[in-house]
């Protein structure tokens, strides 16, 4: 049984993917926050900028099997011409507390390119495409590496130069969205003067939210 917070037809916004038209399957449920506003405080994530609590989201829903969670990503997909190769984005909460081979073999068969973005510190099955790992203070990291490393930037818990030496093909600094914590930021202006500082880091920006986009 899969439990399904949403799922969308949008454009990636973030990391090295940036501007590619994607599914977005977002599970519910995450092992580092419970997702209540209440508990934000004490969580082990607190700056979290998405609701992944239960399934009521659009074409979210709870799923039998694998199969059945594929032909309804499937169908969020447009180009049934085969042009464009698909591409499915597992994301939550936390996608690893769920995703497994079965399903990642099931949306292959369907022609898909499986991408994932996770917080790292649980362990990913075989066969995904293109693993994004986004640290989360000072959280252990059960994924060392993959093939882009973003991450949300400043944390003070979590200084780029930790990760710096991983094994990831790309190395993405992301500022921090303060608005879910109820105040306006200069993450942005930071963030960029560590990535002219440190040339290993490129900036990555959430261009779904200048878009308008899901
Ligand atoms: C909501 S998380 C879900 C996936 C997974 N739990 C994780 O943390 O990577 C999706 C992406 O949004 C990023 N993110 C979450 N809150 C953010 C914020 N306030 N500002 C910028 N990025 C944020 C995460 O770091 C992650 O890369
Ligand atoms: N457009 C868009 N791109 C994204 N990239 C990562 C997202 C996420 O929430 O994991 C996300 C998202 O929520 N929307
Ligand atoms: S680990 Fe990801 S989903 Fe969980 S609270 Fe943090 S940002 Fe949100
Ligand atoms: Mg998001």
């Amino acid at each position: 049984m899969y439990s399904v917070k949403e799922a969308f037809y949008s454009l990636q916004g973030e990391g090295g993917q940036a501007g590619r038209a994607s599914v977005f399957c977002r599970f519910a449920g995450c092992n580092l926050w419970s997702g209540r506003e209440g508990h934000r405080a004490t969580a082990a994530c607190r700056f979290c900028d998405t609701d992944f609590i239960g399934t009521d989201g659009q074409h979210g829903g709870r799923f039998g099997d694998a199969e059945a969670l594929a032909a309804h990503l499937t169908a969020l997909w447009p180009d049934q011409e085969g042009v464009a190769t698909p591409y499915v984005v597992f994301t939550g909460g936390e996608p690893l507390l769920q995703l497994d081979t079965a399903l990642i073999d099931a949306l292959h068969r369907r022609g898909f390119e499986v991408a994932v973005e996770t917080n790292g510190t649980l362990p990913a099955p075989d066969g995904i495409d293109w693993l994004c790992v986004s640290p989360k203070g000072d959280n252990a990291l059960a994924i060392t590496a993959g093939d882009e490393l973003k991450l949300v930037h400043p944390q003070p818990d979590a200084p780029p130069e930790r990760f710096a030496r991983l094994d990831f093909r790309h190395f993405f600094l992301q500022p921090m969205d303060t608005a879910p914590l109820g105040r306006a930021g200069t993450t942005l202006t930071e963030t960029v003067a560590y990535c002219l500082a440190h040339p290993r880091w490129r900036l990555s920006l959430q261009t779904h939210k200048i878009a308008g986009i899901d």
